[in-house]
């Protein structure tokens, strides 16, 4: 008897503790979805994004660029997306001078060249999205593109997004010249910055990143 009086005086106390708690909170009850994860217990919005990080996998950010502003657009999309960054630099360094590479890129074009590259090229294995970025040169992208292209056997499983810099041609038709280099690669939503967006290059890029479910965050 005595025993079930201390058991019933314990069920008590721990009700009026319950309701004290939910009188705290201002007699709501906050759903755990909206509060930060502790103890390795994921919330419903981190699932979420280590769900988009398990799909977009590892990133590579790759890159050409003549003058600095494919550079400065690969910068800041590596900023806001994380993952490895690797410029690509052919072996003969091109002229500096508007006339004289116009020619030179005519020349390649025309002749369907592929200009060697200079150092080691990364290994692609630990990668399944590929973020791949070069100047508009004659409205398609520099040949030396397609040799970083060839150099793969094979782009199956992964993905490559696009991105340009350009005077105002957008991607022009280096989508179709991408397609026929990267053998099984399967492509995104490209991005394209011409010469007067590139002072919002930081907004644009965000967008973008959102658009094809790259957020790092
Ligand atoms: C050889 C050459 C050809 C170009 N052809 C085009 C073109 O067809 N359309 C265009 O909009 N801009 C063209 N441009 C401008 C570049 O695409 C633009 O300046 C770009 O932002 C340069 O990027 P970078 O600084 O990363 O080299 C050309 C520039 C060069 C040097």
């Amino acid at each position: 008897m005595k025993k079930i009086g201390l058991t019933l005086m314990g069920m008590g106390l721990l009700i009026i503790i319950g309701i004290l708690l939910v009188l705290r909170n201002n007699g709501t009850f906050t759903p755990k979805h909206n509060q930060p994860s502790v103890s390795g217990v994921a919330t419903r919005s981190e699932k979420r994004t280590s769900q988009a990080r398990h799909k977009r996998g590892k990133v590579l950010v790759v890159y050409m660029s003549h003058t600095g502003h494919t550079k400065a657009v690969a910068r800041a999309i590596h900023r806001q997306v994380g993952g490895d960054l690797y410029e690509l630099k052919t072996r003969e360094k091109y002229p500096q001078k508007y006339e004289k590479m116009l020619k030179i890129a005519r020349k390649e074009q025309d002749q369907q060249r592929r200009p060697k590259l200079a150092g080691k090229l990364p290994d692609l294995k630990p990668y399944r999205t590929i973020v791949l970025g070069y100047p508009i040169w004659l409205d398609k992208n520099p040949m030396a593109i397609n040799t970083f292209l060839n150099a793969y056997p094979t782009f199956k499983g992964k993905t490559i997004l696009p991105f340009t810099t350009s005077g105002s041609s957008g991607l022009g038709s280096s989508l179709t010249e991408l397609k026929a280099n990267a053998k099984h690669a399967q492509f995104g939503k490209g991005l394209a910055i011409t010469a007067d967006e590139l002072d919002d290059t930081s907004s644009l890029v965000k967008k973008w990143v959102q658009t094809v479910g790259l957020t790092n965050n």
